[in-house]
């Protein structure tokens, strides 16, 4: 390889936005468009390890999903000296395990209205994604991002002779955006590394593979009921079993119909739960559906 890093070539480091096992995450600006992306720099995987699997597939899945609102944006992956470098879209509202922690510090909660915003966009996500036979097999908090975008409001103009001030013409939209596609697998030949055990549900740990769209919906289930404030999930033990026969602890602050949602979501019968599909086309989620 050429010692003149690509990397360094094409991007000036920001900041480092994310650390974990499975490399650093910096944002960066591209010298030559001047956009800010996300550039995911991992220790390239030994040729022919489970990692190298891991790592090619979530380029393959990027590379077959090309553009959606709701999947975080790929733009180009490279090796590089000892590395493996991905450059994605860059969210600039966090990812929704900042958010809810935020939230746990404030005392607050998303209100009901949030919640099903949030559902929709990462269901819109799982519905293009099962469309093209893709599971993503990794869905929780850590892995959803958040884009804000100011917007004006066409402002009406008979309020506007009193004068209009800054707030009532912008607006931030909140768009969520599902990330990290490194356990992506084909729902046919499934070749998959289990995901967070807090989100898996019973049937993928007991390697029944039939209905594995189906639990990416679980996962999102449980992803929801974190964000409502259903507190830390269980990794293990009778609290993880109690789930996953279930039981849900009810979350008062949110409708009798939202939290019935939420547990036809985690139902120990994959087949019991709504797809991507029939979740955007859940009343609940579109109240003003019902005709
Ligand atoms: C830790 N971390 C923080 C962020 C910024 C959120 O405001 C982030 C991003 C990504 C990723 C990411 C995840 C998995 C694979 C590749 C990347 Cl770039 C990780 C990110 C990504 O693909 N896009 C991001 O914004």
């Amino acid at each position: 390889e050429s010692n003149i890093s690509r990397y360094h070539q094409e991007f000036l480091e920001l900041e480092l936005i994310g650390v974990g096992e499975f490399g650093s995450v910096f944002k960066c600006i591209n010298r030559l468009d001047g956009c800010i992306y996300a550039v995911k720099k991992s220790i390239k995987p030994v040729a022919g390890s489970v990692n190298e699997k891991n790592a090619l597939n979530e380029v393959y899945a990027h590379a077959v999903l090309g553009k959606h609102q709701h999947v975080v944006r790929y733009y180009s992956a490279w090796a590089e000296n000892d590395h493996m470098v991905i450059q994605n879209e860059y969210c600039n509202g966090g990812s929704l395990a900042d958010a809810i922690s935020k939230l746990q510090a404030e005392k607050r909660n998303f209100t009901e209205a949030e919640l099903r915003q949030l559902l929709i966009h990462i269901a819109e996500g799982l519905r293009y994604l099962h469309s093209m036979q893709l599971v993503h097999m990794d869905i929780k908090p850590g892995n959803i991002f958040i884009s804000k975008e100011k917007r004006l409001r066409a402002v009406d103009y008979d309020s506007a002779d009193d004068g209009f001030d800054e707030e009532d013409t912008v607006e931030e939209e909140i768009t969520y955006k599902l990330g990290d596609l490194g356990h992506v697998t084909s729902i046919n030949n499934p070749l998959f590394e289990e995901g967070d055990c807090r989100y898996l549900p019973a049937e993928i740990l007991h390697e029944d593979l039939a209905h594995m769209p189906k639990a990416d919906i679980f996962a999102l289930g449980l992803t929801i009921y974190e964000a409502g404030g259903g507190g830390a999930l269980p990794k293990n033990g009778p609290d993880w079993h109690e789930i996953r026969n279930g039981k849900l602890k009810e979350l008062p602050q949110y409708s009798r119909d939202f939290n019935e949602l939420l547990k036809l979501m985690i139902h120990p019968k994959p087949e019991m739960r709504p797809s991507a599909v029939t979740l955007i086309q859940h009343r609940v989620l579109c109240p003003f559906g019902k005709k």
